[in-house]
């Protein structure tokens, strides 16, 4: 024997009816015994409800509300039915009707409609859709037998949400069932009292239903059909990626629940629970997929949990106070009250310093809560013992479910991680002894982040994914990052499991967002055509707003203004990553309250392409001084842009030229008089004063400009060649003097004792930088530990390539450290 139950979606519309009836026959073709419980028509229940209540209100309309309930019922007998064959149903159906219509005329008499009156018109609804169908069924050539479940459940009289007399009710449905065969098709959800009068089971009525009769008939199985495909691991409208859990025991199944996973009302399903007999959820419409099976035998699953369920909007209220610690009942009168004002509490945690009692409520309990306990707890109150309540509105609960964490350890480590990483406060916790659920309190504004995030980390179907803002795609550094990352994306998926999503672009014109993830194949045209107009602050808010986990706020742009938008991003637990050195070269002030923020935020802003592009030189210094070595000396040459200039200036030809082709070769700049003019090198040899521990302002860099004044105060990059070209003999000679001794040019930064300085330097072939070529950067540390022999890191310190590649670099390190 199965019991089958379908809810009102599943028999919500002819088309869903059609399906139910396809679920019904091949049943019966496989030879299948089956009883089947049938909700009202979706929404119909709720109807009746309000139909009730205007009649109550004597609104005359009620009859009009009425007859579209009435209509909708013949439609689908119509529908379902061949004409011919109608008539007798639509007659039975029409009586039903002209009952509901005495009964409405009754209430709008007496002007009340009492819970009793209620019961008997709500289980109409039923009543209805059960009709319908069994005589459908019957047309079709199925046995099928009405089976009005007011006359087999008894109740108590507690209208609304009565008590099954649970003996009488099995021996009525034992017999009922041994003298009729075919099809049982039962009314879900009503009953009645010892004299008859209908009564009705309150919430889950219709599972319940189900899960009676398959307790009294033995069933080997309940099914649960519904419009999902069983229970998910999340609510799959906050967490796209939340898939079905194919098995889950009723203790999981029941604390799911709890937390809100509303698929099915564990409680009506005790009386199959305390039998044994599985229940299986499945999908009307998706008739083939497997569905959860809920049952007493403990699981084999590759994950430490099982399901991660939340409510959203809490209440917590606090009770505190010294005079509590050690003296026993305040517990009990806390929730005695509550008790007594049928206030039910959905989560509770106490310290073991006894100090506080902290428990949870529904936002519309927590007035009266506080009302309550204020008053209660006067006394002790007014004599210091304990603290006035305290409510705090807008928190979620979520909940983390699984029979897997039990014994075993990591599972809430692993919890509070993902949740530190991604910068969420924890409000409160509690885990029972069971070790079933790990109940956390947090933020209302981040429980989907924090949903995506656990999920994430804890089933790992589709890896790890990193959301990347990023600012200045169409940039060359960005641009070429966008094009790596593209590349990259199979190797990194099949080789480090993780995901690099774009999630954000902004440019100078242009800004647009999408949480799914932008495409890499067409995302210039898709900014250009379907972007927004660009604002940054905007942008910057949107990014904030939509607190998505795992986020990293890419700069690659050399802009002043987005980094006074840091400080803001990194409060809001977002990484930074960003060759863009404004940042790190601005007054010490800040400097320090970049990396204080990271610090305390528990998020990373990392900027390696500051100084020498993609060479490791900040991620060199930072293990150098972490390791407790001491900088004695930098000596560096610092701009790639100077020296590729300084490598391809030669006779013949003019400077103002090189310096172009330093552009295009992607080495300066935006504007190249950034690096002509030192500024690039003051600023990175201030960056690594800086990471060397030394306490320095930008002024403190003692430079020799490059540049004449005229060029730079030329008011463009395009005025600055004009300029530049006039002043192409003076270069000519600086070359040529140095060139007539054997020396070559380098612009050389140094850091010693304490002081930063730039010069311009000759240099013969026994100096260690005479041999660079191209736009070679190098570095050479002297420090306590590589004294007689410094340490020199040496290549390529500008392009598009090897800069893009060390933000890249920065990014995977970012996603390693939070996966
Ligand atoms: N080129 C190199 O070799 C190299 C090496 C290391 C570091 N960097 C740094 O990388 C950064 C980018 O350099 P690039 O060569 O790609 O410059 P770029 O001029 O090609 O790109 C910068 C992009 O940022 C955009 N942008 C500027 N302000 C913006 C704003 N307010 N909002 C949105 N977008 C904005 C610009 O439109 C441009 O597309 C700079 O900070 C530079 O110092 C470059
Ligand atoms: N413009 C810079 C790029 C690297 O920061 C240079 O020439 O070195
Ligand atoms: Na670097």
């Amino acid at each position: 024997m199965k019991v089958l139950k379908f809810g009102g979606t599943s028999v919500g519309t002819v088309e869903s009816i059609n399906k139910v009836l396809a679920i019904i026959e091949k049943n019966v073709s496989e030879g299948n015994k089956i009883a089947v419980v049938f909700s009202a028509m979706g929404g119909v229940t709720n109807r009746f409800i309000e139909i009730g209540k205007m009649a109550a209100e004597e609104e005359t309309e009620y009859m009009e509300h009425l007859h579209s309930v009435e209509e909708r019922h013949f439609n689908a007998i119509r529908r379902l039915i061949d004409v011919k064959q109608q008539s007798e149903l639509i007659a039975k159906v029409k009586v039903i009707f002209n009952e509901i219509e005495d009964l409405l005329r009754g209430i709008s008499l007496i002007q009340d409609i009492s819970p009793r009156t209620m019961d008997l018109l709500l289980s109409f609804g039923e009543r209805l859709s059960t009709t319908i169908i069994s005589a459908t069924l019957n047309k079709k050539g199925i046995d099928a037998t009405f089976v009005d479940a007011r006359k087999l459940i008894k109740t108590d009289s507690n209208f609304n949400n009565a008590s099954v007399q649970i003996e009488l009710t099995n021996k009525n449905i034992q017999e009922f069932a041994a003298e009729n065969k075919g099809v049982l098709c039962i009314t879900g959800f009503v009953s009645s009292n010892d004299k008859g009068v209908t009564t009705t089971l309150g919430r889950g009525g219709s599972d319940y239903t189900a899960s009676i009769f398959g307790a009294a008939l033995n069933a080997e199985i309940i099914e649960i059909w519904t419009d999902v495909n069983g229970m998910m691991t999340a609510d799959p409208r906050k967490v796209k990626n939340a898939f079905t859990i194919p098995d889950i025991s009723y203790a999981e199944a029941m604390e799911l629940s709890h937390f809100g996973a509303k698929v099915i009302y564990p409680p009506s399903l005790t009386p199959a629970f305390l039998k044994q007999i599985p229940v299986k959820v499945l999908n009307t419409f998706n008739a083939e997929h497997p569905g959860t099976t809920v049952s007493k035998v403990s699981r084999s699953t590759p994950y430490s949990i099982t399901g991660i369920s939340s409510i959203d909007d809490i209440a917590l209220v606090n009770l505190e106070g010294n005079g509590m610690i050690g003296v026993a009942g305040t517990s009990a009168k806390v929730f005695g009250i509550l008790a007594d004002h049928n206030i039910s509490v959905i989560f509770i945690s106490q310290a073991s310093s006894e100090h506080s009692i902290c428990f949870a409520v529904n936002p519309s309990d927590s007035n009266q809560v506080e009302t309550l306990l204020n008053e209660g707890f006067q006394s002790e109150i007014e004599s210091g013992d304990i603290d006035k309540i305290n409510v705090q509105p807008h928190l979620s609960i979520l909940a983390v479910v699984g029979e897997g964490m039990k014994s075993s350890s990591g599972t809430s480590g692993k919890l509070f991680s993902v949740l530190g990483q991604n910068g969420i406060n924890v409000v409160g916790i509690a885990q029972g002894s069971s070790e079933l659920n790990i109940s956390i309190v947090i933020n209302r504004k981040d429980i989907s982040k924090a949903l995506n995030a656990i999920h994430e980390r804890f089933f790992e179907i589709d890896g790890f994914t990193l959301n990347v803002f990023l600012v200045g795609p169409t940039g060359l550094i960005g641009k070429t990052l966008l094009s790596q990352i593209e590349n990259q994306a199979a190797y990194l998926k099949k080789h480090k499991n993780t995901n690099i999503k774009i999630v954000g672009l902004i440019n100078s014109r242009k800004m647009m967002i999408d949480a799914e993830g932008l495409s890499l194949e067409d995302w210039e045209e898709n900014l250009n055509e379907n972007g927004e107009k660009a604002n940054l602050s905007e942008f910057i808010s949107d990014v904030k707003d939509l607190n998505l986990p795992n986020t990293v706020f890419v700069d690659s742009t050399a802009n002043k203004d987005i980094v006074q938008h840091y400080a803001g991003i990194l409060e809001n637990n977002i990484s930074i990553i960003t060759p863009n050195k404004v940042a790190n070269s601005g007054s010490q002030f800040d400097y320090d309250r970049l990396q204080k923020i990271a610090n305390t935020r528990n998020v990373q802003f990392l900027y390696e392409t500051n100084v020498g592009a993609g060479l490791p030189i900040i991620n060199t210094l930072q293990g150098l001084i972490n390791s407790g070595d001491e900088i004695h000396q930098i000596e560096a040459v610092l701009s790639g842009t100077l020296a590729y200039i300084f490598n391809n200036f030669d006779v013949g030809k003019k400077f103002v030229d090189v310096v172009k082709e330093a552009k295009e070769m992607g080495y300066t700049e935006p504007d190249p008089r950034e690096d002509l003019s030192g500024m690039d090198v003051a600023r990175k040899i201030l960056i690594l004063a800086r990471e060397s521990g030394l306490q320095l302002e930008p002024s403190d860099v003692e430079l020799t400009p490059l540049l004449s004044e005229n060029c730079m105060a030329a008011a463009s990059v395009e005025d600055f060649y004009v300029e530049l070209e006039k002043e192409n003999a003076t270069f000519e000679k600086l070359i040529n003097d140095a060139k007539s001794k054997g020396q070559v040019l380098r612009y050389i930064a140094k850091l010693n004792k304490g002081k930063a300085s730039i010069a311009l330097e000759t240099v013969d072939k026994n100096h260690p930088f005479y041999a660079l070529a191209g736009s070679e950067n190098i570095i050479s540390f002297t420090t306590s530990r590589y004294k007689t022999n410094p340490l020199v890191v040496k290549g390529p310190g500008a392009g598009a390539e090897v800069t893009a590649m060390g933000v890249f670099a920065d990014i995977i390190s970012l996603s390693s450290s939070l996966n």
